[in-house]
């Protein structure tokens, strides 16, 4: 029987440069992502992506746009990953390391797509050009995407 498991993801914009995040320790160890994190029982998954962004990075926003919605399996688990991806270029704060997470700026035309997840520069046209989006991927182990779809939501 799968279960599904909410995640959040927050992408911080400023002028032409995005705020990512080397992630320090736990799942996605090693490669730069946006901040977030899992959804707690009594929150909303945006009260949730709004605390994880803070936890994680320092920045404090008052709104987070929806950007599109990420669903992953991974070949011999039953659990689905639903991560709520999330944007905003109005925020509070000095981006600041944290125990989970570096933070570092870059410019949009230099994404280190390299050292992030493979699903990363498949949608992430989607999140530059503020078209929601969503996506499914299905994973063999944490480097192999078999198959997915991804399409645009209004
Ligand atoms: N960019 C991106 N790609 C993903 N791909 C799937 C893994 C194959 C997952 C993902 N997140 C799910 C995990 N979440 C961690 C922070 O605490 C858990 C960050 C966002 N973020």
């Amino acid at each position: 029987m799968t279960k599904t498991k909410l995640y959040t993801l927050a992408l911080i914009r400023s002028n032409s440069n995005i705020l990512l995040g080397m992630k320090k320790r736990g799942f996605g160890v090693g490669r730069w992502n946006g901040f977030g994190g899992k959804v707690h029982s009594n929150e909303t998954v945006l009260e949730a992506a709004k605390r994880e962004l803070h936890e994680e990075s320092g920045l404090m926003v008052n709104e987070l746009q929806e950007a599109g919605t990420l669903r992953f399996e991974f070949i011999g688990e039953t659990e689905i990953m639903e991560v709520h991806v999330f944007t905003t270029n109005k925020f509070e704060g000095t981006p600041t390391e944290s125990e989970e997470m570096r933070p570092q700026w870059f410019p949009i035309s230099e994404v280190p797509f390299d050292d992030m997840w493979p699903d990363d520069i498949l949608w992430f046209p989607f999140l530059l050009k503020g078209q929601k989006f969503s996506g499914y991927f299905k994973f063999k182990g944490h480097s192999e995407i078999l198959d997915y779809t991804l399409e645009p939501e209004c």
